[in-house]
């Protein structure tokens, strides 16, 4: 199983995602944002972390007008999966593949903790490995991380069962506390908060480890 890792300048998540991926049993290859093709036979697409573009405009806006990006979303509407963690989910919702926005956040400061999820949603190749309504903490590391949406998007995505986290104590004033979203088809997931940095004993909390943990097992079944 394949995993591309985008790579804009200002990412600084990117080497993290591979390694969490790589030990999920996942080959990696690093792609840069000005790639026009992804490598053949990627079955994920890893958008990381970071300041791409130095956050210049609005955060994601400049990488989702990237070469790469018009292939990431070819891949998403083709059913392919995507991970988009922070600057990643804000890339995912400046290309339109998952919808509103994330505004800054409502203290207008950076913020850089570990916060409080509920896992909202189980059934995604990314989630399942959660108990439904399990609460875990995550690091979050944002400055532009208030979810937004109008009210129709936002009963559309809880009534379809399309958030996958939420926030127990709202850090940035996210609508309805929503920290991740899935996409209609649940192959692609947006979140907040940095799974990668927490998956092994080292970073002292393995609660973000069951994200990548089943993705080869599910990706093979696909
Ligand atoms: N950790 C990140 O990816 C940060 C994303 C973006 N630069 C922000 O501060 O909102």
């Amino acid at each position: 199983m394949k995993a591309a890792v985008i790579v804009f300048p200002g990412s600084n998540c990117d080497r993290d995602m591979a390694v969490a991926f790589e030990r999920a049993g996942l080959q990696v290859d690093m792609v840069w944002h000005k790639d026009t093709a992804l490598p053949a036979g990627v079955d994920i697409v890893g958008l990381p972390g970071g300041f791409s573009f130095g956050d210049y405009l609005r955060c994601g806006a400049i990488a989702a007008n990237s070469p790469i990006c018009r292939e990431v979303a070819a891949h998403a509407a083709r059913g392919g999966y995507v991970l988009g963690v922070c600057n990643g989910f804000q890339v995912l919702t400046e290309t339109k593949i998952l919808p509103g926005a994330l505004l800054r956040n409502a203290g207008l400061k950076y913020i850089c903790r570990t916060v409080g999820l509920e896992v909202a949603e189980t059934q995604s190749v990314f989630t399942r490995a959660y108990a439904a309504g399990e609460r875990i903490a995550l690091p979050i590391a944002h400055h532009d991380g208030n979810y937004t949406a109008d009210a129709a998007t936002l009963d559309r995505l809880e009534g379809d069962g399309r958030v996958a986290f939420r926030y127990t104590d709202n850090p940035n004033g996210a609508d309805r506390d929503i920290a991740g979203i899935l996409s209609d088809n649940r192959r692609v997931l947006g979140m907040m908060p940095h799974p990668e940095r927490a998956s092994e004993p080292a970073h002292g909390n393995t609660d973000g480890a069951r994200v990548f943990a089943d993705l080869a097992a599910a990706l093979t079944a696909a």
